[in-house]
């Protein structure tokens, strides 16, 4: 299996390191924009294998797509990461026309790949991989549901005193502050989660969550990687080892939770095929108000992509 990872930043340099050093793929490919760059970065993840006992040889390339060719999965990382004070959508005008130019690229050399897109705003992004690449919406998705997800998780397992793998929990709508957690569907070693913790330090930690990438972003200056950077690895596992995983991805709605053409995380099934299946969740009127408002702001930013896209 051969996976491509575009941008050696933060995110992408951590993805590659976690597909090597967990033998996800037989090659990583970074590639980077920067002179030098992603060569420096998979040289030192190819120097450790030594030390950490991985075979997973990982390649870097300037901008050279032709290196990257017959990928089964590409993780798109290229892009502005938000400084203090931004929200993402400001990354919205850069991030487009990198995601654009990167996303011509990888289809050309790779017509078969999975594409999962990290770039923020993450929903818009994903969106706007899917109007250039033309691919099917089972083959273009966003990885930011499995981050919000083990945000949230890491929250409750701190507040419980309890380890985080026994943590389930599903987040669903745009990646920012309008995601939708479902304590409903929130369990710990199978008990429903409203039953080991009052309802107020509950909506305190979904409201943390909610915010939790803003938070990072304020204490380092820049936004998180190792989560983001294994969560993304998470999903080219699910994949290329075909697992049929249940994760909140970010997919094109067609028609599932009477949302038609609108990129939201959502659970769904991963595996060899992307997105093996959709699943529609009961929501009860106060959920569904929350994914109609995570809905609208979102489709406001595509609209708003779109309409760059006509004046470029
Ligand atoms: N979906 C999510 O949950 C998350 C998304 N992000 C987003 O991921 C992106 C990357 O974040 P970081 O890795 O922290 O940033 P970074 O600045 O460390 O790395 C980005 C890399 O992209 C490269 N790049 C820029 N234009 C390129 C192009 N045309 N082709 C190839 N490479 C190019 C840059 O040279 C840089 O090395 C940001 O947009 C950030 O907002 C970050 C964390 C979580
Ligand atoms: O907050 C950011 O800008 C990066 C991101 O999406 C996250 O860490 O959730």
């Amino acid at each position: 299996m051969k996976v491509t990872v575009v941008g050696a930043g933060n995110v992408g340099a951590t993805c590659a390191d976690v597909l090597a050093y967990r033998e996800i793929a037989n090659e990583v490919v970074l590639v980077d924009i920067k002179e030098g760059f992603a060569e420096g970065k998979a040289l030192d993840i190819w120097q450790k294998s030594p030390i950490n006992l991985y075979d997973t040889r990982t390649v870097g390339v300037t901008n050279d797509y032709s290196r990257t060719a017959d990928s089964d999965v590409v993780v798109i990382t290229s892009g502005l990461p938000r400084k203090p004070g931004m929200s993402r959508d400001d990354l919205i005008s850069t991030n487009a026309g990198i995601v654009k130019s990167v996303t011509e690229n990888v289809v050309k050399h790779s017509p078969n790949a999975i594409i999962i897109v990290v770039s923020n705003p993450l929903d818009v992004m994903t969106y706007q991989a899917h109007l250039t690449s033309k691919l099917p919406r089972t083959k273009v998705m966003g990885m930011a549901g499995i981050l919000d997800t083990a945000r949230y998780r890491a929250f409750l397992a701190e507040a419980l005193n309890v380890s985080p793998k026994d943590i389930q929990a599903v987040l669903m709508g745009g990646h920012g502050d309008t995601m939708v957690p479902l304590p409903r569907y929130t369990t710990v070693g199978g008990i429903p989660v409203t039953e080991l913790i009052e309802e107020d330090k509950l909506n305190a930690i979904i409201e943390r969550t909610k915010t939790g990438g803003g938070e990072l972003v304020k204490l380092m200056g820049t936004s998180a990687w190792y989560a983001p950077g294994s969560a993304a690895a998470q999903m080219v596992e699910a994949i290329v080892r075909d697992q049929r995983r249940v994760f909140p991805v970010c997919v094109k709605l067609e028609g599932e939770y009477g949302i038609d053409g609108v990129y939201l995380g959502v659970p769904v099934i991963l595996g060899k095929n992307g997105i093996e299946k959709v699943i529609e969740l009961q929501l009860n009127d106060e959920e569904k108000q929350l994914l109609e408002e995570s809905r609208g702001h979102v489709k406001e930013v595509m609209d708003a992509l779109d309409k760059m896209s006509a004046n470029a």
